[in-house]
């Protein structure tokens, strides 16, 4: 086994007779996202600031890639570990290439060279070069996140901590953004620690998720499958919410999903067809565009999301339960459409899947 890269060893953190965390014992592998989830005031962010000695435990040890974090000078630490809040807490009155570059000049790098990687780094998290020279207020808050990770990305540390970075912006961003961090976490491979209150945000991207409860007890630590398929507690389990058998599914791939070829029609055949049934409305290269009610001849009536091949049993039941007419649409990779699924075929494809949705016990045959 190789060492973890993070260590938490009985661990407590105690402000008066208040403890915010207790006694945590933890183990963060190399490369990967670990995500530290649960309510307000359990006591994650103050887990993450041990690590880079923001915050001092009452009892116990951080071990940072086998050593103490509290052995040598902090601001050493801290330039070796990548840092991003939830503000992405620029400078204001430095550019944004010069925003990046400020851990590297205090690593001694010059500034030609910590220039050039800036303008690498920009790229990296998506920005346009030209954002370079600009001021972190002429910037949107998705835009100053990224220039966030970025600058934690300068050093080249093997570890990000990541609190809460992007619960300041607007859901379609943040979609952007979480998916940009798996991204980047599979091109760089560091170890990244992320907190959330978001169980959507957590399952997105965690490999593993410590689940926190009130009063700084870990209740669970597991894989985001794991921890839906089989909650620790009823404290997990409500903190899962309602939606974790749903969640579930996500988890399950499409592989033996049946879908139905079905009647479509191009929409310049939508005014003269007559469908016996509901019938897919295809562009003249077979993308859907809606749907043809056989009790409304030539309306086309929209709405539903879509199954791709190849993404789980979630997007599918979701685009089944969706649809005007009952039945999920299914495209290809290309975006044309392959079929229909019913929301039956989709539970049976679960069922197949998973014993314990079939309600067998996992030792039956
Ligand atoms: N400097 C401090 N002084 C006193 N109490 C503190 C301090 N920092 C944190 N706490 C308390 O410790 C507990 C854990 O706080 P922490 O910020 O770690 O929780 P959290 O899970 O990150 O919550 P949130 O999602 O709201 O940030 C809370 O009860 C908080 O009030």
């Amino acid at each position: 086994m190789p060492e973890p890269m993070i260590e938490f060893r009985e661990v407590s953190k105690r402000y008066g007779d208040r403890t915010a965390v207790d006694r945590l014992n933890l183990s963060v592998d190399r490369g990967g996202i670990t995500v530290f989830v649960g309510p307000s005031g359990c006591g994650k962010t103050t887990s993450l600031r041990m690590v880079n000695r923001m915050v001092t435990p009452t009892e116990g040890t951080v071990l940072l890639d086998g050593r103490d974090v509290g052995d040598g000078p902090a601001p050493a630490l801290r330039r070796s570990l990548g840092y991003v809040m939830q503000s992405a807490g620029l400078l204001p009155h430095r550019t944004v290439a010069d925003n990046i570059a400020t851990v590297p000049r205090l690593n001694g790098v010059s500034r030609q060279e910590s220039r050039a990687r800036a303008l690498e780094l920009l790229e990296l998290v998506g920005l346009p070069a030209d954002a370079a020279s600009r001021w972190p207020a002429q910037l949107s808050g998705g835009q100053q996140q990224r220039v966030g990770v970025a600058r934690a990305l300068a050093a080249d540390p093997p570890v990000l901590l990541m609190d809460e970075p992007f619960s300041a912006v607007d859901p379609l961003v943040r979609h952007d953004l979480q998916r940009e961090l798996l991204g980047l976490q599979r091109e760089l491979g560091k170890t990244i620690l992320f907190v959330t209150h978001d169980i959507d945000e957590a399952v997105m991207l965690g490999d593993r998720i410590a689940v926190f409860a009130q009063g700084g007890r870990l209740a669970q630590y597991a894989t985001p499958e794991a921890l839906l398929r089989e909650p620790a507690d009823d404290f997990v389990a409500s903190f899962i919410g309602r939606d974790r058998g749903f969640r579930h599914l996500g988890f399950f791939p499409d592989a033996g999903l049946e879908t139905e070829r079905g009647e479509s029609v191009t929409a310049a055949r939508l005014e003269a067809a007559r469908p016996a049934e509901w019938a897919v409305v295809t562009d003249d290269g077979g993308h859907p565009l809606g749907w043809a009610d056989p009790a409304r001849p030539g309306v086309l009536v929209t709405g539903g999301s879509l199954h791709r091949e190849g993404d789980s049993l979630r997007t599918a039941l979701d685009a089944a339960l969706s649809s005007p007419s009952g039945r999920g649409v299914v495209v290809d990779a290309a975006g044309r459409l392959v079929g229909t699924v019913a929301p039956e075929a989709v539970l049976a494809a679960a069922r197949a899947a998973s014993p314990a949705l079939a309600g067998e016990s996992p030792g039956e045959a």
